[in-house]
């Protein structure tokens, strides 16, 4: 469905030049779920707006549904839909007026666009809102407007940028939940860009983490997180110093940190020591450690397991934090 090489994007503004995506090669098959994930400024929105036509590469070259973006913008858009950013909705317009006119823009017939447009407000919860001004709809129900826009044409491809940015954690939920539903109704394709590492990680089948311009890693979270990042087991151990606890530790395992327990937040008693171990697969790996800590004479009386998250896979890969950027 997507085909992009070389991806480049430079823009020159007096003395500065940025060079906001810098030769990206990305592949999308059909009806796949891709999330662009980065932090601000990374070149996610530059991209999709390379993607559907809306601004010309500086360098390289996309197929877009069997389009180039530059030689035929026209058709690219035909078989697409875009939300941006900003709310597409006018703001003075009525919910069904503004649905109307995206169905005219198309070209679509009177019936036509009247049936999508009922069909689209019932499925995404629009439904006794019709006559409503855009203005005065909640963030979650404007939001869900942008989808009914976007789908109006029914787009064998969905371009979503930062789709649930700004909105309460209920409704990003729900926005999602309507998206999955509205791609597998018709059989779309989904390429959205968002920086909520939770969302990525949950939603989409495929994450493409984009820093600077470039893309450093592209894979399902799963794989992501297994390849980039290691679990964290945290055990109290007592009946051993930190040097019996450290040589307790089987061969295989990423770093050990030996802190100090605190008796007032948990088990383990005044000598108990609290280790964190480095694994993949921690849930898999926690009995092996308990074991030959038990068998080194040691007694864990607290274990847990804290799964690898995005974040660690973009603090490994580029030392900086995606969520510490996030909440700056
Ligand atoms: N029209 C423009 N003129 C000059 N610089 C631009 C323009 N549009 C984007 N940029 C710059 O290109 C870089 C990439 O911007 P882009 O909007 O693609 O990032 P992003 O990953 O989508 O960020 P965000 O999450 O904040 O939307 C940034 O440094 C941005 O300031």
């Amino acid at each position: 469905m997507i085909r992009a090489r070389g991806l480049t994007k430079t823009f020159s503004r007096r003395k500065e030049v940025v060079e906001a995506v810098k030769g990206i090669d990305v592949d999308v098959a059909e009806g796949e779920l891709v999330a662009f994930l980065g932090p601000n400024g990374a070149g996610k929105s530059t991209t999709l707006r390379m993607l559907t036509s809306l601004l010309e590469p500086t360098a390289g070259e996309a197929q877009v549904a069997g389009y180039d973006v530059v030689a035929h913008p026209a058709q690219v858009r035909a078989r697409l839909g875009f939300i941006g950013q900003g709310n597409g909705g006018g703001f003075s317009y009525k919910v069904v007026d503004e649905l109307h006119n995206q169905g005219r823009f198309y070209g679509l017939a009177p019936a036509v666009y009247r049936e999508r447009a009922a069909d689209l407000m019932a499925a995404l919860e629009l439904s006794g809102l019709e006559k409503r001004a855009v203005q005065s709809l909640s963030g979650g129900q404007r939001r869900r407007l942008d989808v009914a826009l976007g789908l109006m044409n029914h787009p064998p491809l969905l371009f979503l940028d930062e789709p649930t940015t700004g909105l309460d954690p209920h409704s990003r939920a729900n926005l999602w939940e309507h998206i999955t539903a509205m791609r597998e109704r018709y059989g779309m394709t989904v390429v959205l860009t968002t920086h909520y590492l939770d969302e990525a990680d949950s939603m989409a089948e495929r994450v493409v983490v984009i820093d600077h311009g470039e893309i450093i890693a592209d894979a399902a979270p799963g794989v992501l997180k297994h390849e980039h990042a290691d679990d964290a087991l945290t055990l109290v151990v007592s009946g051993g110093d930190e040097p019996a606890v450290r040589a307790a530790v089987p061969d295989g395992f990423g770093e050990v940190v030996v802190f100090p327990h605190d008796p007032s937040t948990g088990s383990g008693g005044p000598d108990g020591l609290r280790v964190r171990v480095a694994t993949a697969r921690g849930a898999d790996a926690l009995p092996g450690v308990i074991e030959a800590f038990r068998l080194a004479g040691l007694t864990t009386t607290s274990a847990s397991v804290r799964q690898a998250s995005l974040d660690d896979v973009f603090l490994n890969l580029t030392g900086r934090s995606l969520r510490e950027e996030a909440a700056a």
